[in-house]
């Protein structure tokens, strides 16, 4: 068969950087309020259900069917044109709500709060869509290939947007206003796009490939309308029933509470919004240091490694490699004691962890997929995960268990994406997967649109009688009954990928199975 650009493992790699760059700009402006929301409280005079509903905005328009209307554009427009329109509609919306922060339209109150919603409702069409467009990018260049693997970098890049947001908004915000944090986000986005008119030139190469070798173009996609029945047939299949409800419950469980972790922390543990004494420079100089040693030392190890002849590695190689990097880890932490005991007591920075760990293990889960396969078990697992996650964070009060939460729910935060996007791809046919996703991202979107709100509403609830004690800083806001509610997603979940593992093994997609077949 005749060779095309995805054939070559280079451009492959390289068009997913180019692609990512806008989840990571995009995730960063859905994600960084969560690390001012006590600052946005202060300087726009809201109260915590009035943060929920901001939040909630992004998903306004997407809960009446703003992202399955974006899917069908985009399996009728194509990527190119569907990935500029929504892509320009996203970086609209962040700055209107820039501005809107700025007090461009107004400094009261309730218009600020009004232009920020409009902004947020703007960027939350133009992001889900985004999102399902490079989702559909990513297939159609590594299916076959290392699609799992792909697509859990791909996530890595958006949780490194997410966790660099929420950790470094508190410090674009510190010169005692919140504008520049949603400036800097806004451009962002801005520069991703230009990242995207370049990956446009790829595009249109490996479609003039596809048509000159038989293989089904983007072109064609489009002249096929889009059908109802088509719709019909993925909304009462079993398995996408199950995956989409799935999606739905474990990120209404997750998503919703990275907007309040920091402060969370703050409120649960005594942890602060603020940097201790050792000043951030001098901090991010040591983790940007010690970091690179580590990368040095194991770079060191991987070559010193790869020499060793083949016979003589046998089965000792994964003890050994196993115990060398536990060692340069526990050196790593060792190292940066001083850094991570400033990070561990820092709301929005010990929050941002989260994310920040994801970016390691849904690769390496995204790897089990495509090597494995187990997709469904692993499904099962995560959410199971999250339900000690939640336990530890609202039940109990001691900060280690807090700490063990937060790994527990990073995993879980891992484990689930990693096999539930590729899944998809195995259950629906290459040119519905717009409109698949966007059918996901929409379900997924009224979830996100009740749990972001509810639990701001929530909390002013079950604080009422010390409302005025935690505006005047001498109470906090008690966080145990709106995450026990989370817990409970997390059990709906678990049960939910039981469900999607029996209707696979009577359907026969095959989501047990490694992904790998080139
Ligand atoms: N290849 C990407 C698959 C989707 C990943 C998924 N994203 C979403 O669910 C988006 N609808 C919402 C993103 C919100 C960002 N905080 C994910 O796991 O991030």
């Amino acid at each position: 068969m005749q060779k095309t650009l995805r054939d070559s493992a280079a451009l492959r790699w390289l068009v997913l950087i180019l692609i990512s760059s806008l989840l990571f700009s995009t995730y960063w402006f859905y994600d960084f309020y969560g690390g001012i929301k006590g600052l946005m409280e202060r300087e726009m005079g809201i109260s915590s259900e009035e943060y929920g509903r901001i939040m909630s905005s992004t998903t306004f328009a997407n809960v009446i069917g703003m992202i399955i209307l974006g899917g069908i554009i985009l399996d009728r427009w194509g990527i190119r044109l569907a990935g500029l329109v929504f892509g320009g509609l996203s970086f609209l919306g962040a700055i209107i709500s820039a501005a809107a922060v700025a007090g461009w339209f107004g400094d009261d109150k309730s218009t600020m709060l009004i232009w920020s919603i409009t902004g947020r409702v703007l960027f939350g069409i133009g992001m889900e869509v985004v999102c399902v467009m490079v989702t559909r990018t990513i297939v159609k260049w590594f299916m076959g290939y290392e699609m799992a693997l792909a697509m859990a970098l791909n996530i890595g890049f958006g949780r490194l947007g997410t966790a660099m947001g929420m950790a470094v908004a508190p410090d674009l915000a510190a010169g005692g206003s919140i504008s520049p944090a949603f400036s800097f986000a806004a451009i962002l986005i801005g520069i991703s796009l230009v990242f995207f008119i370049i990956y446009i030139f790829f595009d249109l190469k490996i479609d003039k490939q596809r048509s000159e070798s038989g293989i089904v173009t983007e072109g064609e996609v489009d002249e096929e309308k889009f059908r109802f029945a088509d719709f019909r047939k993925l909304i009462t299949n079993r398995s996408f029933i199950y995956i989409a409800l799935l999606c739905m419950v474990f990120y209404s469980a997750v998503f919703p509470l990275l907007a309040y972790a920091p402060d969370l922390l703050v409120n649960k543990y005594g942890f602060s919004y603020e940097m201790g004494s050792q000043g951030e420079f001098a901090m991010f100089g040591s983790a940007v240091l010690g970091t690179a040693f580590i990368f040095v030392l194991l770079l060191i190890f991987g070559l010193s490694f790869s020499m060793i002849p083949r016979s003589l590695k046998k089965n000792g190689h994964k003890l050994l490699s196993f115990m060398v990097i536990s060692v340069l880890f526990l050196g790593y932490v060792y190292i940066l004691r001083d850094v991570f005991s400033e990070w561990l007591v820092n709301g929005p920075k010990t929050a941002s962890l989260i994310p920040m760990g994801t970016i390691l293990f849904t690769p390496i889960f995204g790897s089990i997929v495509d090597k494995r396969g187990k997709a469904a078990t692993l499904m099962m697992i995560g959410s199971a995960l999250l339900v000690f996650a939640y336990l530890s964070l609202s039940v109990f009060n001691h900060v280690y268990l807090g700490y063990l939460g937060l790994i527990s729910l990073g995993i879980a935060f891992s484990l689930v994406p990693a096999a539930m996007w590729p899944a998809v791809a195995r259950i629906v046919a290459e040119n519905r997967l717009g409109t698949a996703y966007g059918t996901m991202f929409t379900l997924q979107n009224w979830g996100l649109a009740a749990f972001f709100w509810g639990i701001g509403a929530l909390l002013d609830f079950v604080n009422r009688h010390r409302l005025s004690d935690i505006e005047a800083e001498t109470a906090a806001y008690d966080y145990t009954i709106p995450v026990l509610m989370l817990a409970l997603l997390g059990v709906i979940s678990a049960w939910l990928a039981y469900k999607l593992k029996q209707a696979d093994k009577l359907q026969g997609y095959g989501l047990e199975n490694p992904g790998i077949t080139q």
